[in-house]
């Protein structure tokens, strides 16, 4: 039995397909955390409404998807609210736990794949907390430059901003490939989950 007593603001739990970076296509359980310290103007996510759950709650809620075994923690921003102790939950039970978080609060121990996606604002600020990551994603306007902000990581990607508008879309996707071309140690990184129509 878990002995973990505190609860978690989550947002939702979804079984999908990873869509973006390195597990791209990847069968994978997402547990979408409530919050985050970042107000980031282009993001697609609305995390404000959440159900309080403890973590064997959590924990029985992705066991449903079995035999999936891959978790993908994010938010919001995940890093505001997990702990080690939900982590450790989730290797007991066989997970394999990747995380994609803004950069700016440490990651707790226990992440088997940690996506960074940083934010330029924030960055700035001198705020970012983490210095390595396994992924780097970087959301790219078309307009701003695109820089790993001296996070290190084995993979580097760039995500084309989705800025829900068709047109403005597809520039700043041609942008995209164009910096891939001129920056080879860069992969572009597409929202798959979008483009196919799934959560
Ligand atoms: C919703 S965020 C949640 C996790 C964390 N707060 C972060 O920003 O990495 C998940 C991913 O979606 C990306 N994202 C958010 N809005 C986007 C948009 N409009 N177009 C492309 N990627 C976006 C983020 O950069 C991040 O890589
Ligand atoms: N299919 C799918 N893949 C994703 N990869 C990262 C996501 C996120 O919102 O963190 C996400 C998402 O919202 N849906
Ligand atoms: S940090 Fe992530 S969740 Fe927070 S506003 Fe930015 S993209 Fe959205
Ligand atoms: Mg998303």
């Amino acid at each position: 039995m878990n002995h973990d007593v505190r609860t978690y603001k989550v947002n939702e739990i979804f079984y999908s397909l990873q869509g973006e970076g390195h597990h791209a296509g990847k069968a994978a359980v997402f547990v979408r955390f409530a919050k985050c310290n970042l107000h980031c103007s282009f993001c697609d996510t609305n995390f404000d409404e959440y159900t309080e759950m403890s973590a064997q709650q959590i924990i029985e809620n992705v066991q449903q998807y079995a035999p999936c075994n891959f978790v993908v923690i994010t938010g919001g921003e995940p890093t505001l609210q997990v702990t080690a102790t939900l982590l450790q939950l989730f290797h007991v039970h066989g997970y394999y736990v990747s995380m994609e978080t803004n950069g700016t609060h440490p990651i707790p121990k226990g992440v088997d794949w940690i996506t960074c996606s940083p934010k330029k604002a924030f960055i700035e600020a001198g705020d970012v907390q983490i210095k390595q990551a396994n992924e780097i994603k970087v959301v790219y306007d078309g307009i701003h430059p695109i820089s790993t902000f001296g996070i290190e990581a084995e993979e580097r990607y760039v995500q084309p901003c989705d800025v829900g508008d068709e047109s403005r879309n597809k520039e700043i996707l041609q942008k995209a490939i164009q910096f891939v071309k001129t920056h080879p140690q860069w992969k572009l990184s597409l929202q798959l989950h979008k483009l196919i129509g799934i959560q």
